[in-house]
């Protein structure tokens, strides 16, 4: 269950999806997917593997296009977006990859930087600084700016990867499977992040897993795919206290309290 209340305004939108349908030749991923994303709500897309979690949040991000359906993200409709409108409002999406995508040459503290330097290219020195050292303290992870990621265990990686994405001020996270390959520990520390990320930082987040103690942990509603769309949405009480035979399948599928 989640620490606190966390604030959401359920009259404000910052992702809308409607009737979205993406294939890849016969291979029909997404059939009809519906979503609304509230300002300061976390979301979890809970689904097993090949369901099209990744491509749904890729096509949030415009990575990729759908085939039909609308994309509305903070109030504009991502397929009409030109190129400078879309790198604007990629700006304000953070995306936490996986693996965390740090670079294995730069140092923490230059890992943090890049961002910064390549997106705001007129931020004085200090100010980097600044936002690097409260990003790192957010994270946990202050002592940690002049390593190597290498010397990082696998959850500071995934730490520091959150705080990269935290850096420009996100005002939606994607994270996509933050809690995978790593111990339950470990996992509960990083659910225990992205509840802190949320609160402090006020983002809206799609956490997409096949977690169920991270989705339990974070998500104010938790919406199942199955088969390219979803099947049932709601409270993880809600979602999960029925008998229907697909959420029970997937219920079973993990060890959960
Ligand atoms: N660029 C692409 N070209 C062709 N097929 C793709 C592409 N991206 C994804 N797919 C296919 O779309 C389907 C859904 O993939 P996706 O990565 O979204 O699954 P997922 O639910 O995120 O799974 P996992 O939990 O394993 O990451 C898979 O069958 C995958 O092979």
């Amino acid at each position: 269950m989640k620490p606190f209340t966390p604030e959401i305004h359920w009259d404000e939108t910052v992702i809308s999806i409607r009737d979205l349908y993406k294939s890849f030749g016969q291979n029909h991923v997404l059939r009809g997917v519906n979503l609304d994303l509230h300002r300061g709500e976390n979301i979890v897309v809970l689904g097993r593997s090949g369901t099209g979690k990744s491509v749904l949040i890729k096509i949030i991000s415009a990575l990729l296009y759908p085939d039909s359906g609308t994309v509305n993200v903070l109030g504009l409709e991502v397929e009409t977006l030109k190129h400078d409108e879309l790198r604007d409002l990629r700006l304000k999406i953070g995306f936490c990859f996986q693996n965390g995508a740090l670079y294995d040459s730069m140092t923490v503290g230059e890992n943090l930087a890049f961002p910064l330097r390549r997106n705001m290219p007129h931020m004085s020195k200090r100010e980097r600084d600044e936002r690097i050292a409260t990003v790192l303290e957010a994270v946990g992870l202050s002592q940690t700016i002049n390593q190597m990621p290498a010397e990082l265990s696998g959850g500071q990686r995934k730490r520091i990867g959150i705080g990269r994405t935290l850096i420009l001020r996100p005002e939606i996270m994607l994270y996509d499977e933050p809690t995978a390959g790593l111990d339950p520990i470990t996992c509960t520390d990083i659910n225990n992040l992205i509840n802190e990320v949320q609160k402090r930082f006020k983002t809206s987040s799609i956490i997409i897993t096949h977690d169920l103690a991270c989705a339990k942990a974070t998500g104010d509603k938790i919406a199942v795919m199955k088969e390219g769309r979803f099947i049932k949405e709601g409270s993880f009480e809600e979602v999960f206290s029925d008998n229907d035979e697909l959420i029970r399948e997937f219920y079973d599928y993990n060890f959960i309290q």
